[in-house]
C-alpha cells in the first residue's frame, strides 16, 4: 500500500455503527454480552486480560499452587507445566487437568497444559524422618544406590547407573548445583563416600549431576513411556521432553506418539473406538492431532547437534537450572540467546525457564537481577517464560504471576522503543545461515511473502490488531515472529489449536462458534503424505468457494457462502470474545488475514485491510438488499 493511501485510511471517518457492535462500547451492555457468550465477570474486571501481555507465562503446579488454578489463570498464566518427576501415578493428575479445562473455559480464557517427562534424570530420594536434611561443609555423606529414602548421613538414589561407575574426585552437583560433594572413598558397589563441598538443605527428590562423567541412559524411560500415553490420552497440549541429547531422542517419543495415533486410527475404523474420558471430543481436535513436544536444552551434547534438535522438535526450552549444571553457569546467558534466535527462525516457540524470580518462593518482591533477568529474556525474543518452584511450592504464587506479567509489558514497551519504530524491525534476521536446512514442515506456498506483506501493512496502517483465521496455526505464528507492535488475534474452529497458540508470543487465541469450515478432501499434512489431487469444487453451491458458512448466527439466510460472511462471522466471534474485544474497537484499522478461495483450507492467500466492525455492516447490508430484490421479484 503507498504512503498515501495508508494516510487516507488512517484519517478516514469511523464507519456509523450498528446497535450490535455499538454495545461494545458501552460497558453494561459489554457485561451482558459477555455473559451471553459465557464470560465471567472476573475476566472482564480483571486487569490482567484487559492489558496486552505478548509474552506468555508457563507456570509450574504444585502443592501450593494447585488449589489456585482459577486465580492464577486470573492473574496471567497462559500455561500450566505438570512436572511428572514428581508424580509417581499419573492418573492423580486427572482432576488437575479437568480442573485446569474446567476454570479455563469458565473464564473463556485459553489455557495449554504442558506435562512435563522426567527424562533420564537422576534423583535422590526422598528422606526420613525429616522431610529434608541438612548438609554441613567439610562433613561426609554416605552416597547409596537403594530404593530406601536417605537420612541424616545418606543419601538413596534408585538409579543404579551411577553409584557403581562413580571415581573418587569426581565432583556430585546436587539441587540444580546448589549443593556440591566430591567423591572420596569407595565402600562398595552400591556405596561411596563423599565429602560436602557447599552445604545447605537438601528436599526430597532433588537432581543429582555428575558432569565428570557420562551416563547411559536412555532419553525415554519405561516411566516417560507410561506418562507419554496418559499424556496423550489426556490429550496434553504439549510434553516436554528432558534430557534431549540427540534427535532421535525425539524420534522416539514421537514415535510412540504415532503408534498410538495408529491404534486409535483403527479403533475408529473397526468401529470399536477406545472410551475417551479426556473431556476433549475429537472434533475439537485437529486432523493427526498428538501433544507437541517441546525439547529441553539442557545438556552440552544437545547443543552440538541444536539444528537437528529444533528442526524435529515442535518448539525448545532452554532449561536453563541443568544447563548451567551440565555446562559451566557462564555460558548460559549466550546459550538462551542463541536457543532463542535459532528457534525464532525455525518458526517454532521458545521458553525460557529456571530461577527466573527465584527469591519470590519466600518473598513478596523479587531482587533487581531477577527483574532484570526476565525483561533480557523479553528482549531475547522468548514466546514464555517459566516459573517453577516460585509457583510450584512458593509462598506468594499470585504474586510472582502477577509481578512477571508486569515485567514483561514493561519490556515490551521498552522493546519496542530499543527496535526504533516498532517489533515490525525483527528481533531476528531471517538470514539464510539461520534458516534450519531440511526442515520437514510442510510450509504453505504463499504463506512466509503473505506474512511479511501482512505485518507491513498493518503496520503501515497503524492497525490496532491483526485478525488471522487459522486451521493449521501456521499464519498466526508466522507473523508473531515478525513481532508486529499489535495483537494478533488467531480465529479457529479448532480447540486443540486454540489452547496450543496460548503459547505463543502475541497471539490472542478466539475460538469461532460461528465459523465451520468443511475439510473439503483432506488436511495439509494428509495432502503431503499422499499427493492426491484435490477435487477443487466438492461441497459447495458456488463454484469457486471451498469455505462452508453458517449466517444463522447473523440473522442471515442458512448457507450463505462467501467471503464477506465469513468476515462477518469472524467480527462477530472477535466482539463475544471479551478478553481481545478490549484493545479493539468498532472503526480501528484492522488487518485480516485468511485463506479465501483456496483449494483447501489452510492455506493463506488474502491480505485484506479493513475497519473493524465493517463486514458485519456490510454483509448485513448485503442480506437486506438480497431480501428486497428477493421481496421486489416476488411482487
Ligand atoms: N507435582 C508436584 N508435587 C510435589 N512437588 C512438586 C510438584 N511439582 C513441583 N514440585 C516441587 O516444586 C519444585 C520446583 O518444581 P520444578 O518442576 O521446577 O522441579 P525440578 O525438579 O527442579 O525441575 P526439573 O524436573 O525440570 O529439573 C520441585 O523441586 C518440587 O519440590
Ligand atoms: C526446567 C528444567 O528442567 C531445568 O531448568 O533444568
Amino acid at each position: 500500500m503507498s504512503r498515501q493511501g495508508a494516510s487516507q485510511l488512517i484519517t478516514a471517518k469511523p464507519l456509523q455503527q450498528e446497535p450490535l457492535i455499538d454495545a461494545i462500547k458501552d460497558s453494561d451492555e459489554l457485561e451482558k454480552l459477555s455473559l451471553a457468550a459465557g464470560i465471567s465477570q472476573e475476566v472482564l474486571h480483571s486487569n490482567e486480560h484487559l492489558q496486552e501481555r505478548r509474552t506468555k507465562i508457563v507456570a509450574t503446579l504444585g502443592p501450593t499452587s494447585v488449589p489456585k488454578i482459577k486465580e492464577l489463570i486470573v492473574a496471567g498464566v497462559n500455561v500450566f507445566r505438570l512436572n511428572f518427576s514428581h508424580v509417581s501415578d499419573p492418573e492423580s493428575q486427572r482432576p488437575v487437568i479437568e480442573s485446569i479445562r474446567k476454570e479455563s473455559a469458565a473464564l473463556g480464557i485459553p489455557v495449554a497444559i504442558l506435562g512435563d517427562l522426567c527424562g533420564p534424570k537422576i534423583r535422590c530420594n526422598t528422606f526420613a524422618p525429616t522431610p529434608s536434611i541438612q548438609l554441613i561443609p567439610g562433613s561426609t555423606i554416605r552416597l547409596v544406590h537403594s530404593s530406601e529414602p536417605g537420612n541424616a548421613t545418606t543419601i538413596t538414589t534408585s538409579i543404579s547407573q551411577i553409584v557403581g561407575v562413580i571415581a573418587i574426585g569426581h565432583r556430585v552437583l546436587l539441587n540444580d548445583g546448589n549443593l556440591r560433594l566430591v567423591v572420596t572413598e569407595r565402600v562398595s558397589a552400591d556405596e561411596v563416600l563423599c565429602q560436602v563441598v557447599v552445604g545447605g538443605e537438601l528436599k526430597a527428590k532433588k537432581g543429582i549431576n555428575v558432569p565428570d562423567m557420562a551416563i547411559a541412559l536412555p532419553a525415554v524411560t519405561e516411566k516417560d513411556k507410561s506418562d507419554a500415553k496418559f499424556m496423550f490420552k489426556m490429550r496434553l497440549d504439549y510434553v516436554a521432553l528432558s534430557f534431549v541429547q540427540r534427535a532421535q531422542d525425539v524420534g522416539d517419543l514421537l514415535e510412540l506418539f504415532n503408534n498410538l495415533q495408529s491404534q486409535e486410527a483403527l479403533a475408529r475404523h473397526n468401529g470399536n473406538p477406545l472410551p475417551d474420558t479426556s473431556g476433549i471430543s475429537l472434533d475439537q481436535l485437529e486432523e493427526d492431532w498428538r501433544p507437541h513436544i517441546i525439547s529441553k536444552i539442557e545438556t552440552p551434547q544437545s547443543l552440538l547437534v541444536i539444528d537437528e534438535i529444533i528442526n524435529i522438535s515442535d518448539g525448545i526450552m532452554v532449561a536453563r537450572g541443568d544447563l548451567g549444571v551440565e555446562c559451566s553457569l557462564e555460558q548460559v546467558p549466550l546459550i538462551q540467546k542463541t536457543l532463542i534466535r535459532k528457534t525464532n527462525a525455525a518458526d517454532k516457540p521458545v521458553i525460557t525457564a529456571t530461577q527466573m524470580l527465584e527469591s519470590m518462593i519466600n518473598a513478596p518482591v523479587p531482587t533487581r537481577a531477577e527483574v532484570s533477568d526476565v525483561a533480557n529474556a523479553v528482549f531475547d525474543g522468548t514466546d514464555a517464560v517459566m516459573l517453577s518452584a516460585e509457583c510450584a511450592t512458593g509462598e506468594f504464587p499470585i504474586e510472582t504471576v502477577q509481578m512477571m506479567s508486569s515485567i514483561c509489558r514493561n519490556a515490551e514497551a521498552g522493546s519496542r522503543l530499543l527496535q526504533g519504530r516498532d517489533f515490525t524491525i525483527p528481533l531476528y534476521k531471517r538470514d539464510k545461515k539461520e534458516k534450519i536446512i531440511g526442515s520437514e514442515k510442510y510450509v504453505s506456498e504463499f504463506a512466509h511473502c503473505i506474512a511479511d506483506a501482512a505485518v507491513a501493512a498493518a503496520s503501515e496502517a497503524s492497525a490496532s490488531a491483526m485478525i488471522v483465521f487459522t486451521t493449521t496455526s501456521e499464519m498466526p505464528i508466522f507473523c508473531s515472529k515478525r513481532r508486529p507492535s499489535m495483537p494478533i488475534i488467531a480465529v479457529t474452529p479448532t480447540g486443540s489449536i486454540y489452547r496450543r497458540l496460548a503459547m505463543h508470543f502475541g497471539i490472542f487465541p478466539v475460538l469461532s462458534n460461528g465459523l465451520k469450515i468443511s475439510t473439503v478432501s483432506g488436511s495439509i499434512s494428509r495432502l503431503r503424505r499422499t499427493e492426491v489431487e484435490i477435487p477443487l469444487v466438492p461441497q459447495t453451491h458456488h463454484e469457486n468457494d471451498s469455505h462452508t458458512v453458517s449466517t444463522e448466527s447473523l440473522g442471515g439466510g442458512p448457507r450463505l457462502r462467501n467471503t464477506d460472511a465469513i468476515l462477518a462471522l469472524t467480527e462477530r466471534d472477535v466482539i463475544e470474545n471479551v478478553s481481545v474485544v478490549k484493545f479493539l474497537k468498532v472503526g480501528d484499522a484492522v488487518c485480516y488475514c485468511a485463506g479465501f478461495h483456496g483449494p483447501f483450507p489452510g492455506l493463506s492467500n488474502t491480505i485484506k485491510m479493513s475497519r473493524f466492525g465493517e463486514s458485519i455492516r456490510s454483509e448485513r447490508a448485503h442480506l437486506n438488499w438480497s431480501e428486497s430484490l428477493r421481496r421486489l421479484s416476488i411482487g
